[in-house]
């Protein structure tokens, strides 16, 4: 299985469970959604599959994605996109770079690069921004290049966080159609957490309620 999640629990620092433990097989090009009660621990689990937990956590139970284990993993060996609204664009890279960051790896060629930028850059609403700096674009508009940099590394798997809340309604129906399209096209298995019932019903997956375990988390 793409990425198979068996057993997974996350403790807090003071020790206590934040969810009852997870299984979940998820198939590739599909979007299993992950819901649950505010402060239940699913910004947690998802910081907990691409290895980056804040301190103090810790994770037991298995990951593995492609048949690879996970478990132990630096992040940056893990090959997760992580797909939230506040996701940093490097700030000295303009960006176009930035789009193009992940793309060195999988395109050959400046002009071939600067071609899936554009396409990208205009999916997104952003044509012509491609030179500026991200500190210049409005709150919305960064969202829609962070959104557009995880896709383009081409990740073996991709964790969205709330990825479409704060674009406004006239370009997140669009945006949301080109992510999910783009998973499914590229056969990645993805975990969407929302609490939006539009966007779990888009993503067409399955849907796995993230169960508190009666232990209260403060
Ligand atoms: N860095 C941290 N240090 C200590 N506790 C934290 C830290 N980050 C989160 N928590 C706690 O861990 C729990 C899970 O938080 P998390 O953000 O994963 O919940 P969530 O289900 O994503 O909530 P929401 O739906 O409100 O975004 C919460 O009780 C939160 O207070």
């Amino acid at each position: 299985m793409p990425l198979a999640i068996d057993s997974l629990a996350i403790r807090a620092p003071g020790g206590e469970p934040l969810f009852a433990p997870l299984t979940i097989q998820v198939e590739a090009g599909s979007v299993t959604t992950v819901m649950g009660p505010s402060g239940v621990g699913k910004t947690t689990l998802l910081q907990g599959i691409a290895g980056h937990l804040p301190a103090g956590f810790a994770l037991t139970g298995h990951l593995a994605l492609n048949g690879r284990l996970l478990n132990g993993l630096p992040a940056e060996q893990r090959r997760i996109g992580m797909m939230f609204q506040d996701a940093g664009l490097f700030p000295h890279l303009s960006v176009g770079d930035n789009l193009a960051f992940g793309l060195r790896v999988t395109v050959r060629g400046r002009r071939a690069r600067a071609r899936v930028v554009d396409e990208a850059l205009s999916t997104a609403g952003l044509e012509g921004m491609g030179d500026r700096d991200p500190a210049t674009l409005s709150g919305g508009q960064r969202a829609r290049a962070a959104l557009m940099q995880s896709l383009l590394a081409e990740p073996e798997a991709i964790l969205l966080d709330e990825p479409f809340s704060r674009l406004d309604q006239a370009l997140r129906n669009g945006i949301r159609r080109f992510v999910l399209d783009h998973i499914r096209a590229r056969s990645i298995p993805a975990l969407l957490v929302t609490h939006d019932p539009a966007d779990a019903q888009a993503a067409g997956g399955p849907m796995i309620p993230l169960d508190p375990t009666g232990v209260v988390n403060t």
